[in-house]
């Protein structure tokens, strides 16, 4: 049974970004900023086709009139005439490949462009961190959008070109001929066409598995010695490992919906065959002639089936690379005319979706161990405050790293605003959620550094609003300012988690996470902070370790071994016994906790 906890869910949110319309008018734009060479290719493709429009053609003269009538001049006579088609063809192929060059470099030179300016303005922000990888990562898919892009290109325009001379060629030849071919043929295109977005969707989530999956290495690369010093290696290691298996499950995923590729092959190369050598005695009873006949298989096997067989493959393979491929680089290099879609909060952040859901979570320590987390679902609206409680040890700390992405669930799933959390990368979670543990992080640097690491472009007035909302100006003073350099060392243990939660309060993430985060704080400065991270717009939930925090949160979690509990304070005190033993625990403590100060 599922172990609810939370107000009805609203529904879901909005998903991954997909692919949009910015492909459509990035591409639409590079065409038609270099319409002449659009133009020559076009013509160099007709003339290209010449072969495609006369093979079926020239073949029926050459058996009717030349070899079936005993005249082999004549016959030799009209396969010279396609052979000189076949030289034109030839000729024309070598040009558009020159005018794909026109077409194909300046729209590698844009993006190339869009990818440095991008860098540059990266670089040069306040809170800009080296990141080579995705430079690297960025070039290279520029690199492979000019492929995929040429070559999206060359076998569409080819397929228009081929199929549209060999559909031609077999009306010249027999219009009910043209009909039976014309009909399977476009039942296998549509067949492809109808597959491709999902074909594409798949495609996205590979390009995503591998992009989580670099990221993940840099990350534990970046991060080897603290991954020691902390003893987390088994857990790193872990990440990284399901990070691969995701990306090898989507990369199976894709190959076996190639199957449909081959289905719309067979459908619009293969069965216009079969149909034509099935209905060629009927055909030559309606007075077609073997010429005629075997013209129209030249069509077929040699003009639309190449063609339909490029064109799957091309689009298929490398167009939907190219689709989401240009999808990433859009994305992660906005420029200013670009519409909001592409630029602005994480993709997929669903603003009327609940900050926090939680669905069937489960996590254990151990495969062999007890789930401390065991298929809790949990939905907190926007502008909730929500206090976890629960004995020492029942999961109030690894509920928070699972709410907040640090700890992969086994079972079940996390959205915050309807962003799936375990898509996320870094960046994207830390503009989401803030987690703020028990032992403050504070490092040597100016006051100021200190409070805006998560929000770098805070000005000074925004600041000092801050630390009065959380009654640390006084401490500011002390330390002398917030130019003033702050050693984390001559700092007592609530001093420190003082400046952690101003910085936590500055941060533009609508969801707090306080992790028995005031813990060394007396109850007054524990409130003060609480409160103002109540009337700070957004979600808070506080992991609790003093009744007071339950009773001023809007709703309280028990955290009970498989018996979770939700509701009001006064709620869980009438119906949760275990709920009343933990307030009266709490209430028979001796002492509360050093207060803030030096100590
Ligand atoms: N890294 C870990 N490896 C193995 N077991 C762990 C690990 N971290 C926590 N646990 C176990 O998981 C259970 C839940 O721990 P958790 O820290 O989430 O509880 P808690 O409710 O926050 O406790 P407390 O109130 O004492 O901080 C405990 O039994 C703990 O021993």
């Amino acid at each position: 049974m599922s172990r609810r906890a939370g107000s009805p869910a609203a529904p879901g949110g909005a998903g991954q970004g997909r692919p949009d319309a910015g492909v459509g008018r990035v591409t639409w734009q590079a065409l038609r900023a270099r319409r002449a060479a659009v133009a020559r290719l076009a013509g160099w493709s007709a003339v290209e086709a010449l072969p495609a429009l006369l093979s079926g053609l020239l073949v029926a003269r050459a058996v009717d009139h030349g070899f079936l009538a005993g005249r082999l001049g004549v016959g030799l006579g009209w396969l010279a005439a396609l052979a000189g088609a076949v030289l034109v063809g030839a000729v024309a192929t070598g040009r558009t490949y020159r005018s794909l060059g026109a077409v194909v470099e300046p729209f590698r030179d844009d993006l190339a462009a869009r990818v440095v300016r991008a860098a540059l303005a990266g670089a040069t922000r306040p809170d800009a961190r080296p990141d080579g990888a995705a430079a690297a990562r960025l070039t290279h898919q520029v690199e492979l959008v000019r492929d995929t892009f040429a070559g999206l290109l060359m076998v569409t325009r080819g397929f228009l070109f081929a199929a549209g001379a060999a559909l031609l060629g077999l009306l010249a030849l027999d219009p009910v001929v043209a009909a039976l071919v014309a009909a399977p043929l476009v039942a296998g295109v549509a067949v492809f066409l109808a597959a491709l977005p999902a074909m594409a969707g798949q495609q996205r989530r590979y390009v995503r598995a591998g992009e989580e999956l670099s990221r993940s290495a840099a990350t534990a690369l970046a991060g080897h010695r603290d991954v020691r010093a902390c003893g987390a290696a088994e857990r790193v290691v872990a990440d990284v490992g399901r990070r691969v298996a995701a990306q090898a499950a989507a990369e199976r995923t894709l190959a076996r919906m190639s199957a449909v590729r081959s289905l719309s092959l067979g459908l619009g190369g293969w069965l216009p065959l079969a149909i034509l050598l099935l209905a060629a005695p009927w055909l030559v009873g309606r007075g077609l002639t073997a010429g005629a006949v075997l013209g129209a298989l030249i069509y077929v096997s040699t003009g639309l089936q190449p063609a339909l067989h490029a064109l799957v493959q091309g689009v298929g393979g490398g167009g939907l690379r190219y689709v989401v491929t240009l999808d990433r680089i859009l994305r992660t290099c906005p420029e200013p005319g670009d519409p909001p879609a592409t630029a602005g909060p994480p993709t997929g952040v669903d603003e009327s979706a609940p900050a926090v859901r939680a669905r069937g979570l489960t996590f254990r320590y151990g495969a062999a161990a007890r789930p401390v987390v065991a298929d809790l679902t949990l939905s907190l609206p926007t502008g909730d405050h929500l206090a976890v409680v629960g004995a020492s040890g029942a999961g109030k700390s690894t509920l928070a790293a699972l709410l907040s992405g640090l700890l992969p669930p086994q079972a079940g799933t996390v959205r915050l605003a309807g962003v799936e959390i375990s898509a996320r990368g870094p960046g994207e979670l830390a503009r989401l959620r803030v987690l703020l543990p028990q032992e403050a992080y504070v490092f040597t640097g100016s006051l100021g550094d200190n409070l805006r690491y998560l929000r770098p472009d805070a000005d000074d007035a925004t600041v000092v609003a801050a630390l009065d909302a959380l009654g640390v100006r006084a401490l500011a003073a002390r330390i002398g300012g917030l130019a003033a350099p702050v050693a984390p060392d001559a700092l007592s243990a609530g001093e420190r988690q003082l400046i952690a939660a101003a910085r936590a309060y500055l941060s533009p993430a609508p969801l707090v996470i306080l992790d028995e985060a005031t813990c060394h704080l007396d109850p007054a400065a524990e409130a003060v902070v609480e409160d103002a991270f109540a009337d700070r717009p957004g979600t808070l939930v506080v992991i609790a370790h003093r009744i007071s925090s339950a009773v001023r949160a809007r709703r309280v979690l028990l955290l009970d071994g498989d018996r979770p509990a939700l509701g009001t304070h006064e709620e869980l005190l009438a119906r949760s016994a275990a709920y009343r033993d933990l307030v009266g625990h709490w209430d028979a403590r001796p002492a509360e906790r050093a207060p803030a100060g030096r100590g």
